[in-house]
This record gives structure tokens, sequence and C-alpha cells, in this order.
């Protein structure tokens, strides 16, 4: 593996030396999908075999990281020659259920042809008989003299005629399903699809009686699952399909074909019920974890059955291998987008560099793609506006300031407000307030401010703990985790206070788990009356023995807290080796490393007080030497 270290400017000897080229463009992209599939080398694997013995597939995943892609990579695997189209025929003995007809690709539209040359030669037929006694008739009067007569005739036998005349004994099938010069299997994305567009539907007629209407045959519409016959129907976010909709896809599954019907029970179209469609198709479900709830069961367990489920993953190791293929991705991104220009060695490299940042752990790569190819689009219009020969770094570091997701907006507007509205401070010290650390969306940081205020206990048995909004729960657990030590250490008994928590101006979206820490800091401050130094932020999680536990997303914690002023922040010590801040929040902020409760106190309490508190617990940590609260490391 090169020695490539993300934390310095990319320079020459630390640009990734993984291939010989110049430019992105120098790279060769593969044909098919599924050799462009970065990082999924098991989900690809499983994707092959599926394909061979035609089974269904879950993937389970982050958005972004490739799911859809494996679907439409699998239809290139799918054999084209099995392609079949599918008529629908009128039926002469009954009307409200039309006929099927499945031939191979190709043969369909020969036989709609032929049909529309066999009802022309009728009707051409049908108009020279009529011609024929209309001008006898005529012809008649005339000779007669009787020319009023005659044309009153000629008109009269006319329209008997017109309204006699049989409808055509020759009528024309549609063409449901047309496979013609189709030179891969289907690949249909049922993503959100209703039942109609799903299942397949018969259109309303409101001319149903008296002739006037039109075939039912002809008003019979493919579903989905009809047009994915021999292919790949794919799913994103199955489980928030509707059941019903879950258990007729299951029947068509398994069946592999399928009526088609209207689907509003009001309309014409629910009294025609068409012959049985061919549906033989592959189901690709996806979704992330959470769909699985939705799913319905007897759909997972056909799937599990008969099937593979994969876990996709979300990042890959950082080897230069890797690297190689997200060299591969840049160019196959530039090549899809087809307008930007190709992105320049080193331009790659940060490309890489971010991808680094962007997987939140130790000698990783992101493999959430999806957002990566957008920085990649975002560098290359950059280039583009300036008619850049190629995307240069400078471009790619642009694109990362403009280019900011919603959340990284919400974040930045949070940090500007709160300053402005001094929710809090970066500087001073105060009692019972924390400046904690939080995670919106996937890697956005905010400051998060704690406030923990600790009053004699209102009721005589016990104190309560009162911690209100989405994050009252893990205030609970964090003061109850916490309570123990501190009676144990600091004599103080938390059950004989009541403790209010109050995440201030907190945001609905925040992951709050990694707040113990600060929470416990907090409440400590407020049970001791020791003001807590406010240009200090952490994050940790607190296990019950005092140990601080590894969270996630230190990074955009980090480059918040130093966004927002503050000089020092505490991190997990097992967290150390995820951060790979930006070069220009390097000089602004202190990281110190914290193992357990004792160094989060040594770290964040300030003034009067933090000595007698630091002493007591001192002492008893030498009596338990690995006990709870052990020595603090000096940083
Ligand atoms: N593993 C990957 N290899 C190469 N490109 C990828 C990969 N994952 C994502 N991409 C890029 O991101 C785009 C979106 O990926 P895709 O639609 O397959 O994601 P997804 O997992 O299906 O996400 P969602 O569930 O949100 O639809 C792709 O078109 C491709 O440009």
């Amino acid at each position: 593996m090169a020695n490539y270290n993300p934390n310095s400017e990319v320079s020459d000897d630390e640009t990734p030396q993984i291939r010989d080229y110049k430019t992105s463009g120098d790279i060769e992209v593969p044909d098919r999908i599924i050799d462009q599939i970065i990082g999924q080398e098991e989900a690809v694997e499983t994707v092959r075999k599926a394909a061979k013995q035609r089974r269904n597939v879950l993937l389970i995943g982050e958005p972004g990281v490739g799911k859809s892609m494996l679907a439409k990579g699998m239809a290139e695997l799918l054999p084209p020659e099995e392609l079949q189209d599918i008529l629908v025929y009128p039926n002469m003995e009954d009307n409200q259920n039309p006929l099927i007809g499945v031939m191979p690709a190709g043969e369909g539209k020969n036989v709609v042809t032929n049909y529309k040359v066999k009802a022309k030669g009728q009707e051409e037929r049908k108009n020279m008989f009529m011609i024929a006694i209309i001008s006898l008739i005529l012809v008649i009067g005339f000779v007669m003299q009787q020319f009023l007569a005659a044309i009153i005739a000629a008109g009269i036998v006319f329209l008997a005629l017109q309204q006699m005349k049989p409808r055509s004994t020759v009528m024309v099938p549609k063409l449901l399903i047309n496979n013609n010069k189709r030179n891969m299997a289907p690949f249909v994305d049922a993503t959100g699809a209703h039942a109609g567009a799903l299942l397949g539907d018969v259109r309303h007629d409101p001319y149903q009686s008296g002739g006037l209407g039109t075939p039912a045959h002809e008003r019979v519409e493919a579903g989905m699952i009809h047009k994915a016959n021999k292919g790949v129907l794919y799913v994103d976010e199955i489980g928030s399909m509707q059941m019903k909709t879950q258990q007729e896809l299951l029947t068509a599954m398994q069946e592999k074909k399928y009526q088609i019907t209207g689907q509003s029970e009001t309309s014409s179209g629910a009294m025609v019920r068409s012959q049985e469609v061919p549906c033989d198709f592959v189901l690709v479900a996806s979704g992330n974890l959470h769909v699985l709830e939705g799913m319905h069961p007897a759909l997972r367990s056909r799937i599990r059955g008969y099937g593979y489920e994969v876990f996709m993953k979300d990042s890959m190791k950082d080897t230069e291998e890797n690297r190689d293929k997200l060299v591969q991705f840049v160019a196959q991104e530039v090549k899809k987008d087809g307008r930007i220009p190709h992105f320049s060695k080193e331009a790659v490299a940060e490309i890489i560099h971010e991808a680094q940042r962007r997987a939140g752990k130790k000698d990783s790569l992101t493999l959430k793609l999806r957002d990566l190819g957008g920085l990649v689009r975002a560098a290359g219009d950059i280039a583009k506006g300036e008619k850049a020969d190629h995307v240069t770094v400078d471009h790619v570091l642009n694109a990362k300031k403009l280019a900011r997701t919603l959340e990284q907006q919400i974040a930045d507007r949070y940090i500007v407000q709160k300053k402005r509205y001094r929710v809090f401070k970066s500087e001073g010290g105060e009692v019972g307030k924390v400046n904690g650390l939080a995670i919106i969306g996937d890697r956005s940081g905010i400051i998060m401010p704690i406030a923990a205020e600790a009053a004699p206990a209102q009721s005589k048995d016990e104190g309560k703990i009162i911690a209100t909004g989405k994050l009252g729960e893990i205030a609970r657990e964090a003061v109850q985790n916490v309570s123990a030590l501190v009676k144990k250490h600091t004599g103080t008994d938390i059950s004989n206070y009541d403790i209010h928590i109050q995440f201030l101006q907190s945001y609905e979206g925040v992951e709050g788990d990694s707040a113990s820490v600060s929470v416990a800091t907090a409440v400590v401050s407020a049970l001791e009356n020791i003001p807590v130094d406010q240009s200090v932020a952490l994050t940790g999680s607190l296990s019950i023995r005092g140990d601080v536990l590894p969270v996630g997303g230190v990074t955009g914690k980090i480059e918040a807290a130093a966004e927002a002023g503050i000089r020092k922040v505490l991190i997990p010590k097992s967290n150390m080796e995820d951060v790979l801040i930006e070069e220009r929040y390097r000089d602004k902020i202190e990281i110190v490393p914290i193992e357990n409760l004792s160094e989060v106190l040594e770290h964040t309490l300030s003034g009067k007080g933090k000595k007698s508190l630091m002493d007591k617990m001192q002492k008893i940590t030498d009596m338990v030497p690995h006990g709870i609260l052990q020595k603090p490391a000096t940083h």
C-alpha cells in the first residue's frame, strides 16, 4: 500500500502512484455495467450467480452504494435470446376475456402487420361492394329518368349498408409487449409504482355499450411485471409498497403469469380480465435495513428460500488496488456525464482523499459513490464553466465548498444562528452547560449545547430525571449510567436530586447516542457546582463502567467545533485514527483523546471546586487502580 498521507497536501510523491495516466481520460471504462461496479465484489459475485440460475435477490444497504446498478448489471447478464413478444387478441366468444398470444421477440410486429393487411383488404372489398350497388341504383335511375328518386334510393341504400355493415371480422390484435430488436433482457424499475402500473390495467371506456366502444383487447395495458418478462424487475424501498400489492407481486413471481384486469372497481375496465400474461421476471428488491420491517413476510421468505440476500458494503479498505478502482470510478462518472472535462491525476487523488474522509474510519474509502459522483460532477461543472482543459485539485476543492449537502447547509446555518443568539459560548466557564457534538445526516457535525440543572428532589422517595424531547431517552440513560459513578466517587447521591436535562434547540434529525459523555459532564458540573470550560466541546459514548466508547462522525464533529470557534475537542481515544480533518482546521483546534470519565472531567471542568473534586476522585482511583475512574492521562 502506498504511503498516502491524507492529512497533508497532495504532492507529487504522495499522489497514489496507481497507474500510468495523465488524466482520467486515459483510463479505460468497461462496457458492461456489472464491470463498472466498484467495491461490491461479493454482491457482484452473488448477482452473477443469481443471473445464471434466475434467482431473486434482496439487496440491503445504504443509499447510493450501487443497488440499482447491480440490478441493471444483472439484466445485462440474462440471455436476450429468451425474450418474447406478447399479443392481446379479441375473444369473439367472450369479449370481456381477451386472449393472449406469446411468440419469440420480433415476431409480434409481423403478426400485427399481417392482421392489418387482412383487415384493410376486407374493408376495401366491402367498400367496393357498396360502391357497386350505389352505382347500379344511380345508373338504373338515370336510365329511367327518375333522377331524384335514384339519388334518394342511393342515399337510403348507403345508410342501410352502413348500418348493417358488420364489424370487420378481422380484428387486429394489440402488441402488448414488443421486444423487437432488443439486445438485452429488460430492466424495469418499479420503485414507487402503484398497483395499476405494476400489475397491468384495463382502461375505462365510456362507450362500452352500443358497439361504439373501443374493443376490450385494445384497452388492455401491460404492467411492469409483464414488461420485465425474461428480465429484471427492480423495486427499491420494497417495504413501502402496499401489503396487498406485495402479495400480488409474490403471486406473479410464483406463477410466472398474471391476468390483467382493470384496477379501479368503478371503471368498466374492471369487467375485463385477460387470459394469463407471462411475467417470468427476476425480482431484485432493495432498501436499507428498515425496509425489512415493511416487507411482506411471505415475499421475504420466498427470496430467502429461492434466492439470495446481500448486505452491501458502505466502505472498502484503503488499499492501492481499491484506490485504483476509484480512479476508474472517476473516469466512469466523467464518461457517463458526457459534458464535463476529464480529471488530472492530482484532482483524482483529491477525490480519493475525499473518499477517505467520507469513510469516517481508519484506512477506509467510502462506497457511497452516488454522493462522491456528485462531487465529481460539481468539480467538472466548475472546470467547464472556466473552460479548463481538465479538472484540477482547485476545482475539486471549490466544488467541496459549493456542492454542500442539505445537511451540511443546515449544520452551517445552525452554527451561525446559535452563535448569533448565543445558544452556546466558546469561551468562559458555565455551570451545568456543555458543548456536546452531534451529527446530522451522514456526516455533518453540529454543536449541540446541553444544559443540566440539579435541584433537591421534590418527592420524598427518589429524585427524578426530567428530560424531554426526542433525545430524552439518551439523557436519562446517560444520567443513570453516571449516577453510580458519581455516588461512589464524589459521595453525591443523585437520587436525592431532581435532574433536569435540556438539549438546547436541538434539531430533530440529530443522532444523539454519542452525547452521553456530554450529558454526564453537564450533570456532574451541575451537582458539584463546578463550571465547565466553554472553549471545549466533546463527544463520546459512556459505558456504565465510566469508559468512553467510540462514536461515529468524529471528523465532521471536530470540523463543526473548529468552525464554531471551539479550541479544544475531546473525542474517544479509539476514534483517533478515524480523524481526517481538512487542512484549514488543523491549527484551529486541539484534539484530545479520552478514555474515561475522569479524563473528561479533567479537561472540561474549570475553576473553583475542580481541584477538590479531582483530588477526591484521585484518592479513590489510587485505592482502585483498575476501577472505573482511572487516573487521567496527561496530554
Ligand atoms: N458501487 C458502485 N460502483 C460504481 N458506481 C457507483 C456505485 N455505487 C453508486 N455508484 C454511482 O452512484 C449512482 C447511483 O447508484 P445506485 O442508483 O446504484 O445507488 P442505490 O444503491 O441504488 O441507491 P438508492 O437506494 O438511493 O437508489 C450510480 O449511477 C453510479 O454513478
